[in-house]
Protein backbone atom coordinates (compact mmCIF):
# COMPACT_ATOMS: atom_id res chain seq x y z
CA UNK A 1 0.00 0.00 0.00
CA UNK A 2 1.44 3.59 -1.00
CA UNK A 3 1.50 6.03 1.67
CA UNK A 4 2.94 9.04 -0.11
CA UNK A 5 2.06 9.53 -3.91
CA UNK A 6 3.78 12.48 -5.62
CA UNK A 7 2.42 12.91 -9.12
CA UNK A 8 4.47 15.42 -11.48
CA UNK A 9 6.02 17.42 -8.95
CA UNK A 10 7.70 21.01 -10.02
CA UNK A 11 9.40 23.02 -7.78
CA UNK A 12 11.56 26.17 -8.64
CA UNK A 13 13.89 28.60 -6.98
CA UNK A 14 13.38 32.13 -8.01
CA UNK A 15 16.96 33.73 -8.03
CA UNK A 16 17.23 37.62 -6.97
CA UNK A 17 17.90 38.21 -10.74
CA UNK A 18 14.33 36.53 -11.39
CA UNK A 19 15.97 33.58 -13.10
CA UNK A 20 13.95 30.27 -12.38
CA UNK A 21 15.56 27.21 -10.83
CA UNK A 22 13.75 24.24 -11.55
CA UNK A 23 15.46 21.85 -9.25
CA UNK A 24 12.24 19.06 -8.71
CA UNK A 25 11.31 18.90 -12.17
CA UNK A 26 8.22 16.29 -13.13
CA UNK A 27 9.04 14.25 -9.82
CA UNK A 28 6.65 10.90 -9.33
CA UNK A 29 7.00 8.17 -6.48
CA UNK A 30 5.06 5.79 -4.65
CA UNK A 31 5.83 5.20 -1.25
CA UNK A 32 4.74 1.80 0.21
CA UNK A 33 4.45 0.91 4.05
CA UNK A 34 7.11 -0.77 5.31
CA UNK A 35 9.26 0.31 2.92
CA UNK A 36 12.79 2.55 1.88
CA UNK A 37 13.22 4.33 -0.98
CA UNK A 38 16.78 5.20 -1.27
CA UNK A 39 17.10 8.74 -3.26
CA UNK A 40 20.25 9.28 -5.41
CA UNK A 41 22.35 11.78 -7.58
CA UNK A 42 25.71 14.02 -7.52
CA UNK A 43 25.81 17.26 -5.29
CA UNK A 44 23.00 19.84 -7.23
CA UNK A 45 20.97 17.20 -9.09
CA UNK A 46 17.62 18.53 -6.87
CA UNK A 47 17.73 15.52 -3.72
CA UNK A 48 17.24 17.94 -1.10
CA UNK A 49 15.04 20.56 -2.81
CA UNK A 50 12.94 17.40 -3.42
CA UNK A 51 13.20 16.69 0.43
CA UNK A 52 11.92 20.56 1.23
CA UNK A 53 8.97 20.06 -1.58
CA UNK A 54 7.56 17.39 -0.16
CA UNK A 55 7.25 18.59 3.05
CA UNK A 56 5.71 21.46 1.65
CA UNK A 57 8.16 23.85 3.07
CA UNK A 58 7.79 26.83 -0.08
CA UNK A 59 9.48 29.65 1.69
CA UNK A 60 11.35 31.96 -0.28
CA UNK A 61 13.58 31.25 -2.55
CA UNK A 62 11.50 27.71 -3.06
CA UNK A 63 7.93 27.82 -4.65
CA UNK A 64 5.80 25.15 -5.79
CA UNK A 65 5.07 25.12 -9.14
CA UNK A 66 2.42 22.24 -10.33
CA UNK A 67 1.46 18.54 -8.94
CA UNK A 68 0.31 17.08 -6.25
CA UNK A 69 1.96 15.33 -2.65
CA UNK A 70 -0.99 12.47 -1.49
CA UNK A 71 -0.76 10.67 1.92
CA UNK A 72 -3.49 8.70 2.31
CA UNK A 73 -5.21 10.71 -0.35
CA UNK A 74 -5.06 13.71 1.03
CA UNK A 75 -2.99 16.23 -1.31
CA UNK A 76 -0.65 18.02 0.97
CA UNK A 77 -0.50 21.28 -1.20
CA UNK A 78 -4.05 21.94 -0.93
CA UNK A 79 -3.90 22.22 3.31
CA UNK A 80 -3.19 25.51 4.82
CA UNK A 81 0.06 25.73 5.76
CA UNK A 82 -0.84 25.90 9.67
CA UNK A 83 -3.55 22.88 8.98
CA UNK A 84 0.02 21.29 7.54
CA UNK A 85 2.16 22.23 10.40
CA UNK A 86 -0.10 20.81 13.23
CA UNK A 87 -1.58 18.00 11.72
CA UNK A 88 0.89 16.39 9.21
CA UNK A 89 4.50 17.83 10.33
CA UNK A 90 6.46 15.83 12.52
CA UNK A 91 3.51 13.40 13.00
CA UNK A 92 2.73 12.35 9.45
CA UNK A 93 6.08 12.98 7.80
CA UNK A 94 9.08 14.37 9.41
CA UNK A 95 12.55 15.66 7.49
CA UNK A 96 16.45 14.85 9.04
CA UNK A 97 18.31 17.92 6.99
CA UNK A 98 21.70 17.45 5.79
CA UNK A 99 23.79 18.08 8.90
CA UNK A 100 21.02 18.58 10.94
CA UNK A 101 23.55 17.36 13.80
CA UNK A 102 25.51 20.16 13.39
CA UNK A 103 22.58 22.60 13.65
CA UNK A 104 21.41 21.90 17.67
CA UNK A 105 21.61 24.65 19.69
CA UNK A 106 24.70 23.71 21.78
CA UNK A 107 23.34 25.52 25.09
CA UNK A 108 20.50 23.25 25.26
CA UNK A 109 20.32 19.65 26.78
CA UNK A 110 18.90 16.83 24.68
CA UNK A 111 15.65 16.32 26.52
CA UNK A 112 14.83 20.52 26.32
CA UNK A 113 14.65 19.86 21.95
CA UNK A 114 12.25 16.93 23.37
CA UNK A 115 10.06 18.72 24.88
CA UNK A 116 9.39 21.97 22.35
CA UNK A 117 8.26 19.39 20.21
CA UNK A 118 6.38 17.09 22.27
CA UNK A 119 4.67 20.31 24.05
CA UNK A 120 4.01 21.77 20.78
CA UNK A 121 2.10 18.81 19.71
CA UNK A 122 0.75 17.72 22.99
CA UNK A 123 0.33 20.91 24.66
CA UNK A 124 0.17 20.34 28.51
CA UNK A 125 2.18 17.47 28.62
CA UNK A 126 3.94 17.20 31.76
CA UNK A 127 7.85 17.46 31.48
CA UNK A 128 7.91 14.48 33.75
CA UNK A 129 5.59 12.64 31.09
CA UNK A 130 7.83 13.66 27.92
CA UNK A 131 10.84 12.39 30.18
CA UNK A 132 9.03 8.83 30.26
CA UNK A 133 8.48 8.76 26.48
CA UNK A 134 12.02 10.12 26.06
CA UNK A 135 13.65 7.54 28.35
CA UNK A 136 11.72 4.45 26.54
CA UNK A 137 12.39 5.17 23.39
CA UNK A 138 15.79 6.08 23.96
CA UNK A 139 16.10 2.73 25.49
CA UNK A 140 14.42 0.86 22.55
CA UNK A 141 16.61 2.81 20.12
CA UNK A 142 19.67 1.45 22.38
CA UNK A 143 21.16 4.94 23.16
CA UNK A 144 22.29 5.46 26.78
CA UNK A 145 19.42 7.72 28.65
CA UNK A 146 22.06 9.76 30.11
CA UNK A 147 22.23 11.26 26.43
CA UNK A 148 19.55 13.19 27.16
CA UNK A 149 21.04 15.06 29.83
CA UNK A 150 24.13 15.98 27.87
CA UNK A 151 24.59 18.60 25.80
CA UNK A 152 24.79 18.27 21.59
CA UNK A 153 28.47 19.03 21.93
CA UNK A 154 29.35 16.60 24.73
CA UNK A 155 28.34 14.00 21.96
CA UNK A 156 30.58 12.68 19.71
CA UNK A 157 29.38 12.54 15.83
CA UNK A 158 27.70 9.06 14.93
CA UNK A 159 25.66 9.69 18.70
CA UNK A 160 24.84 12.76 17.88
CA UNK A 161 23.71 12.00 14.93
CA UNK A 162 21.19 9.23 16.39
CA UNK A 163 20.34 11.78 18.88
CA UNK A 164 18.91 13.78 15.97
CA UNK A 165 16.96 10.81 14.29
CA UNK A 166 15.83 9.19 17.95
CA UNK A 167 14.39 13.71 18.54
CA UNK A 168 13.22 13.82 15.02
CA UNK A 169 11.05 10.74 15.17
CA UNK A 170 9.78 11.16 18.74
CA UNK A 171 6.43 11.88 17.61
CA UNK A 172 6.71 8.93 15.75
CA UNK A 173 6.29 10.20 11.93
CA UNK A 174 4.81 7.41 9.39
CA UNK A 175 7.27 8.57 6.67
CA UNK A 176 11.03 9.47 7.62
CA UNK A 177 13.12 11.74 5.01
CA UNK A 178 16.57 11.91 6.06
CA UNK A 179 18.68 13.98 4.04
CA UNK A 180 22.37 12.32 3.73
CA UNK A 181 22.65 11.17 7.58
CA UNK A 182 25.57 9.11 7.14
CA UNK A 183 27.66 11.53 5.44
CA UNK A 184 30.59 12.76 7.61
CA UNK A 185 30.09 10.39 9.72
CA UNK A 186 33.49 7.65 9.96
CA UNK A 187 32.24 3.65 8.69
CA UNK A 188 31.59 2.79 12.32
CA UNK A 189 29.57 5.24 13.04
CA UNK A 190 27.82 5.49 9.90
CA UNK A 191 26.73 1.40 10.01
CA UNK A 192 25.07 2.45 13.87
CA UNK A 193 22.84 5.08 12.17
CA UNK A 194 21.89 2.70 9.42
CA UNK A 195 21.09 0.21 12.29
CA UNK A 196 19.11 2.70 14.34
CA UNK A 197 17.20 3.66 11.01
CA UNK A 198 16.45 -0.13 10.24
CA UNK A 199 15.42 -0.14 14.19
CA UNK A 200 13.04 2.40 13.98
CA UNK A 201 11.03 0.45 10.90
CA UNK A 202 11.25 -2.98 12.24
CA UNK A 203 9.67 -1.70 15.64
CA UNK A 204 7.05 0.35 13.59
CA UNK A 205 7.86 3.68 14.93
CA UNK A 206 8.24 5.15 11.40
CA UNK A 207 6.36 2.95 8.69
CA UNK A 208 8.26 4.23 5.91
CA UNK A 209 11.37 5.83 4.94
CA UNK A 210 13.49 7.88 2.38
CA UNK A 211 16.91 7.90 2.61
CA UNK A 212 18.47 11.10 0.15
CA UNK A 213 22.47 10.03 -0.02
CA UNK A 214 25.00 10.94 -3.23
CA UNK A 215 26.54 7.32 -2.29
CA UNK A 216 24.66 4.92 -4.64
CA UNK A 217 26.42 1.77 -3.33
CA UNK A 218 25.43 3.02 0.41
CA UNK A 219 21.58 2.29 -0.26
CA UNK A 220 22.68 -1.14 -1.20
CA UNK A 221 22.61 -1.91 2.61
CA UNK A 222 18.98 0.08 3.21
CA UNK A 223 16.98 0.62 0.80
CA UNK A 224 14.50 -0.80 -0.61
CA UNK A 225 14.06 0.23 -4.01
CA UNK A 226 15.95 3.67 -5.42
CA UNK A 227 15.25 6.32 -8.03
CA UNK A 228 18.18 7.99 -9.32
CA UNK A 229 18.63 11.82 -9.63
CA UNK A 230 20.20 14.09 -12.42
CA UNK A 231 19.80 17.73 -12.93
CA UNK A 232 15.84 17.86 -11.50
CA UNK A 233 14.57 14.59 -13.10
CA UNK A 234 13.94 11.18 -11.78
CA UNK A 235 16.45 9.25 -15.05
CA UNK A 236 16.30 5.35 -13.05
CA UNK A 237 13.51 4.10 -10.55
CA UNK A 238 13.92 0.34 -9.81
CA UNK A 239 14.59 -2.27 -6.72
CA UNK A 240 17.64 -1.84 -4.77
CA UNK A 241 19.83 -5.16 -6.48
CA UNK A 242 18.54 -4.01 -9.80
CA UNK A 243 19.99 -0.24 -9.97
CA UNK A 244 23.00 -1.22 -8.05
CA UNK A 245 24.02 -4.08 -9.55
CA UNK A 246 22.15 -3.64 -13.19
CA UNK A 247 21.47 -0.09 -13.90
CA UNK A 248 20.15 0.97 -17.51
CA UNK A 249 20.49 4.28 -17.63
CA UNK A 250 24.04 5.52 -18.46
CA UNK A 251 24.05 8.42 -15.48
CA UNK A 252 23.26 5.32 -13.17
CA UNK A 253 25.92 3.19 -14.37
CA UNK A 254 28.44 6.05 -14.51
CA UNK A 255 27.56 7.00 -10.70
CA UNK A 256 28.11 3.50 -9.67
CA UNK A 257 31.07 3.32 -11.48
CA UNK A 258 32.45 6.43 -9.56
CA UNK A 259 32.41 5.19 -5.88
CA UNK A 260 35.71 5.70 -4.13
CA UNK A 261 35.33 2.76 -1.26
CA UNK A 262 34.19 -0.68 -3.44
CA UNK A 263 32.24 -2.77 -1.65
CA UNK A 264 31.58 -6.73 -1.14
CA UNK A 265 29.85 -7.52 -4.96
CA UNK A 266 31.45 -4.82 -6.67
CA UNK A 267 35.59 -4.83 -5.60
CA UNK A 268 36.71 -5.50 -9.19
CA UNK A 269 34.51 -3.12 -10.58
CA UNK A 270 36.75 -0.21 -12.49
CA UNK A 271 36.76 3.13 -10.68
CA UNK A 272 35.69 5.59 -13.38
CA UNK A 273 34.89 9.48 -12.67
CA UNK A 274 31.83 10.72 -14.28
CA UNK A 275 33.25 13.65 -17.07
CA UNK A 276 32.21 17.12 -16.77
CA UNK A 277 29.20 18.36 -14.63
CA UNK A 278 25.67 18.61 -14.20
CA UNK A 279 24.21 21.51 -16.70
CA UNK A 280 23.08 24.17 -15.19
CA UNK A 281 19.40 24.58 -14.21
CA UNK A 282 18.60 27.94 -14.70
CA UNK A 283 19.41 27.42 -18.61
CA UNK A 284 18.27 23.59 -19.28
CA UNK A 285 19.60 22.43 -22.62
CA UNK A 286 16.72 20.40 -24.75
CA UNK A 287 17.02 16.94 -25.19
CA UNK A 288 18.72 14.86 -22.74
CA UNK A 289 20.11 16.73 -19.02
CA UNK A 290 22.76 14.02 -19.41
CA UNK A 291 24.08 13.95 -23.11
CA UNK A 292 27.01 16.11 -22.72
CA UNK A 293 28.25 13.42 -20.53
CA UNK A 294 27.35 10.88 -22.12
CA UNK A 295 29.38 8.56 -24.12
CA UNK A 296 25.70 6.78 -25.91
CA UNK A 297 24.94 10.34 -27.14
CA UNK A 298 23.61 10.35 -30.49
CA UNK A 299 21.52 13.05 -32.76
CA UNK A 300 18.31 11.53 -31.19
CA UNK A 301 19.35 12.48 -27.85
CA UNK A 302 19.66 16.55 -28.90
CA UNK A 303 16.66 17.83 -28.87
CA UNK A 304 13.36 16.50 -27.79
CA UNK A 305 12.17 16.35 -24.09
CA UNK A 306 13.12 12.56 -23.20
CA UNK A 307 10.09 10.79 -21.43
CA UNK A 308 10.44 7.64 -18.97
CA UNK A 309 9.57 4.29 -20.44
CA UNK A 310 8.95 1.16 -18.97
CA UNK A 311 12.14 -1.70 -18.61
CA UNK A 312 11.81 -5.35 -17.58
CA UNK A 313 10.30 -6.37 -13.93
CA UNK A 314 8.19 -2.82 -13.97
CA UNK A 315 11.64 -0.77 -14.02
CA UNK A 316 11.21 2.78 -15.44
CA UNK A 317 14.08 4.69 -16.91
CA UNK A 318 14.55 7.95 -19.32
CA UNK A 319 16.64 7.54 -21.98
CA UNK A 320 16.35 7.27 -25.91
CA UNK A 321 17.50 4.17 -26.07
CA UNK A 322 15.36 0.43 -25.58
CA UNK A 323 16.73 -1.54 -22.34
CA UNK A 324 17.91 -3.94 -25.03
CA UNK A 325 20.06 -1.27 -27.40
CA UNK A 326 21.49 -0.13 -24.18
CA UNK A 327 22.76 -3.27 -22.72
CA UNK A 328 24.19 -4.03 -26.49
CA UNK A 329 25.71 -0.91 -25.83
CA UNK A 330 27.47 -1.39 -22.82
CA UNK A 331 28.62 -4.88 -23.98
CA UNK A 332 30.13 -3.56 -27.00
CA UNK A 333 31.69 -0.24 -25.67
CA UNK A 334 31.84 -0.73 -21.72
CA UNK A 335 31.91 2.61 -19.58
CA UNK A 336 34.95 2.03 -18.45
CA UNK A 337 37.97 5.09 -17.45
CA UNK A 338 40.36 4.02 -21.02
CA UNK A 339 37.75 5.53 -23.30
CA UNK A 340 35.97 8.59 -21.32
CA UNK A 341 34.55 11.25 -22.90
CA UNK A 342 36.13 14.54 -22.57
CA UNK A 343 34.49 17.12 -20.49
N1 LIG B 1 18.43 28.97 -2.58
C1 LIG B 1 18.64 28.61 -3.84
N2 LIG B 1 18.50 29.49 -4.87
C2 LIG B 1 18.70 29.14 -6.14
N3 LIG B 1 19.07 27.88 -6.52
C3 LIG B 1 19.24 26.97 -5.56
C4 LIG B 1 19.03 27.28 -4.17
N4 LIG B 1 19.29 26.15 -3.44
C5 LIG B 1 19.63 25.20 -4.33
N5 LIG B 1 19.59 25.69 -5.60
C6 LIG B 1 19.88 24.96 -6.85
O1 LIG B 1 18.97 23.88 -6.97
C7 LIG B 1 19.62 22.75 -7.53
C8 LIG B 1 19.40 21.55 -6.64
O2 LIG B 1 20.06 21.74 -5.39
P1 LIG B 1 19.90 20.69 -4.19
O3 LIG B 1 20.60 21.25 -2.99
O4 LIG B 1 18.49 20.32 -4.06
O5 LIG B 1 20.74 19.45 -4.76
P2 LIG B 1 21.23 18.16 -3.99
O6 LIG B 1 21.16 17.05 -4.97
O7 LIG B 1 20.51 17.99 -2.72
O8 LIG B 1 22.75 18.51 -3.71
P3 LIG B 1 23.57 18.38 -2.32
O9 LIG B 1 23.76 16.92 -2.12
O10 LIG B 1 24.84 19.11 -2.60
O11 LIG B 1 22.71 19.04 -1.30
C9 LIG B 1 21.07 23.13 -7.73
O12 LIG B 1 21.23 23.54 -9.08
C10 LIG B 1 21.27 24.33 -6.81
O13 LIG B 1 22.22 25.21 -7.32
Amino acid sequence: MSILKVRNLRTYYMTRLKESVFAVDDVSLDLEEGKVMGIAGESGCGKSTLALSLMGFYFPPLHYDSGSIEIDGTNLMTLPYEKLRTEYLGQEIAYIPQAAMNALNPTRKVIKFIEDIMKEHKPGIKSDEVRKIAEAKFEELNLPPRVLNAYPNELSGGMKQRTVIAISTILNPRILIADEPTSALDVTSQKAVIKMMRTLLDKGYVKSMIFITHELPLLRHVADDIMVMYAGEIVEKGTSTEVIFDSIHPYSKALMGSIIVPEEGMKHAALTAIPGAPPNLKKVPPGCRFKDRCKYANEKCQNDHIEMRDASNNRVYRCVFDEEHLRKLYNENPPSPADEKEA
